[in-house]
């Protein structure tokens, strides 16, 4: 048995609890069938909660060594009949041979604790399946999302939530209890209707994450064949091989502009709302689907762009720590000590790069605070307003300093020919065409005139509404509710 090291915070978690509810749940006979991986993990850890485990197995004298001496290994009808609560810790498609067990199960509590390969696999849910097979009994559906290993290791770490649901809630309360007991947070998900989504949880994965990482991977394929062109295709075809340049330099121009476009697809929604509250004149309209989709993955956006951000940062300090870069350096110096030349000191470019790194830095350090932000423990410890200066305010500062970046990176290279191959523009010229979009139309949102309208609606005020409630009366309030109940 895994030790004692799990019991203690068991003992501690008991204890605070008291005794009313805890107590006839620790001493309970608790059953198990099957002798799999869950079952064992299972027992092992009701064992060590304080429960009396029997174990059902078709083959109980071999499966016997490997449960806790503690647990009672026994033949499935056996172990039934000891206990009202049973854990169902077999895959769905052998539940079918449990029939035999009909009668004896009658009237029992069944824990439905099965997976699915993929979602929506099956018409109904396993659970549901379950008690379509033995209508006698009451299923409870839980612990699927617990994997075998938690169960062992003891729910200190990760998530402690096991999610419940039943159409009865006597044997729901039951089944809560013994999760809490085993140091479980029991969340109640309604009745048996629930069980589907219970059982689709563990097979997604980071659901909400899905589009931005797509679009992250979209700009960074089509950014990366873009900068490959440039940088290494266009010169291979002139004789020169600058392959080497493919895993830093085309990677470091590549990511920033992925950053830097996601950062201000996370700017772009708000405006767009924006612009239909304007032209609709009401806050009131539903915004198109896409873009509620669009505004609730902003989150995920900024820090997928706060993540290519900091990889930027880092490539762009190795650049100087290459062996090419070394050659480079001593191949214009011996060329210059050729020339004769003493001076290489350029004025210009000595301030553009001082400017546009320093800048950089402090836009990733505006980001760095965003991403600190969104988690929620911190997120929870601030107000809303502040929140919102964080996330609103300084975001949008990111933004423009980013651009500021960009612009002094660029410097008047960008009307230089010599950086336009095979008629390509250079991606810091091409980066800037949304986020450019984005910082224009909010100088136009903060425009006198149009700030006004948009706090207007934005407090619930209506074009059409106005027209007809509020103009007669010449009051000048905007608020038509209130207007048109004092007349
Ligand atoms: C690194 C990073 C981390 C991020 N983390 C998070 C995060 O944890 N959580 C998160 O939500 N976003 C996060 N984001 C995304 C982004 O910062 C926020 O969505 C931000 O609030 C967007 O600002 P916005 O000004 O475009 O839009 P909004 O703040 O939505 O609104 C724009 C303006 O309109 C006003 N407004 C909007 N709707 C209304 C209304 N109905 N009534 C009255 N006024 C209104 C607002 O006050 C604001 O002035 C993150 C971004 C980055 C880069
Ligand atoms: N492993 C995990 O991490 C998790 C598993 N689950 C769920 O728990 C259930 C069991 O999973 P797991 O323990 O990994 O699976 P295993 O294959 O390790 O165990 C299944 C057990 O089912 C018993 N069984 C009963 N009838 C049959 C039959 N006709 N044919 C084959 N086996 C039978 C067997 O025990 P015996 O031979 O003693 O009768 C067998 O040991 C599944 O529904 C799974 O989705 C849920 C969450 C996590
Ligand atoms: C510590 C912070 C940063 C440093 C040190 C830094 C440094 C650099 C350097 C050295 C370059 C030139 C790359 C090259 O020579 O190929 C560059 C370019 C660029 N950076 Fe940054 N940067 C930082 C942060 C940021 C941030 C936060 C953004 C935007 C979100 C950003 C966006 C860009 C863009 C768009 C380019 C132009 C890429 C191109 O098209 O060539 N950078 N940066
Ligand atoms: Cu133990
Ligand atoms: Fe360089």
């Amino acid at each position: 048995m895994s030790g004692g090291d799990m019991a203690k915070p068991l003992l501690g978690h008991r204890s605070v609890e008291g005794d009313h509810s805890v107590a006839p749940t620790a001493g309970r006979t608790v059953g198990v069938l099957g002798s799999g991986d869950f079952a064992r993990s299972l027992a092992i850890r009701l064992v060590c909660s304080g429960f009396k485990v029997v174990v059902g197995s078709r083959n109980p004298k071999r499966k016997a060594g490997l449960f806790p001496s503690a647990a009672e290994v026994t033949f499935q009808a056996e172990a039934v009949k000891k206990t009202d609560v049973i854990f169902v810790a077999v895959f769905r498609e052998h539940y079918s041979t449990l029939c035999d067990l009909a009668d004896v199960l009658a009237g029992k509590i069944l824990v439905d604790v099965s997976n699915n390969t993929e979602i929506n696999h099956h018409k109904e849910s396993n659970a549901e399946y379950l008690a379509s097979l033995f209508p006698a009994c009451t299923v409870v559906k839980g612990f699927n999302v617990i994997s075998a290993w938690t169960l062992q290791s003891g729910a200190r770490d990760g998530n402690k939530q096991v999610l419940i649901c039943s159409n009865n809630q006597e044997a729901k309360r039951i089944v809560a209890e013994i999760a809490q007991v085993m140091g479980f947070t029991p969340v109640d998900m309604g009745c048996m209707s629930s069980a589907c989504e219970i059982e689709n949880i563990p097979l997604r994965l980071l659901p909400a994450w899905k589009i931005p990482i797509f679009l992250a991977l979209g700009l960074f394929l089509f950014f990366f064949t873009y900068n490959l062109v440039r940088q290494v295709i266009h010169p291979y075809i002139r004789g020169q091989k600058k392959f080497y340049k493919i895993p830093i330099e085309v990677v470091n121009t590549t990511l920033p502009c992925v950053a830097y476009i996601m950062l201000s697809l996370v700017y772009l929604p708000g405006v767009l709302a924006a612009c239909s509250q304007l032209y609709y004149g009401t806050k009131y309209r539903r915004f198109p689907d896409w873009l509620d989709q669009w505004l609730r993955h902003r989150k995920q956006i900024g820090l997928l762009s706060f993540f290519c951000a900091a990889l930027h940062a880092v490539y762009s300090l190795c650049l100087p720590m290459r062996r090419s870069h070394r050659y480079q350096l001593i191949e214009t110096a011996v060329k210059q000590a050729m020339e004769k030349k003493t001076d290489v000191w350029v004025e210009e470019e000595v301030w553009r790069m001082e400017i546009y790194i320093s800048v950089g830095i402090i836009a990733l350090g505006l980001l760095s605070l965003l991403a600190i932000t969104s988690l929620p423990s911190i997120a929870n410890s601030l107000n809303w307003r502040e929140f919102s200066f964080v996330q609103s305010t300084l975001g949008f500062i990111a933004l423009l300093i980013s651009t500021l970046h960009t612009l002094t990176y660029g410097w008047s290279r960008a009307f230089d020919e010599n950086q336009y191959k095979f008629y390509l523009p250079p991606t810091y010229t091409l980066t800037l065409l949304v986020p450019c979009t984005v910082i224009l139309a909010r100088v136009i949102f903060s425009l006198p005139c149009i700030q006004q309208r948009l706090l207007r609606i934005r407090r619930g005020w209506e074009k059409g509404r106005y027209v007809k409630f509020v103009l007669p009366s010449a009051t000048g309030e905007y608020s038509s509710g209130e207007t048109s109940s004092n007349v």
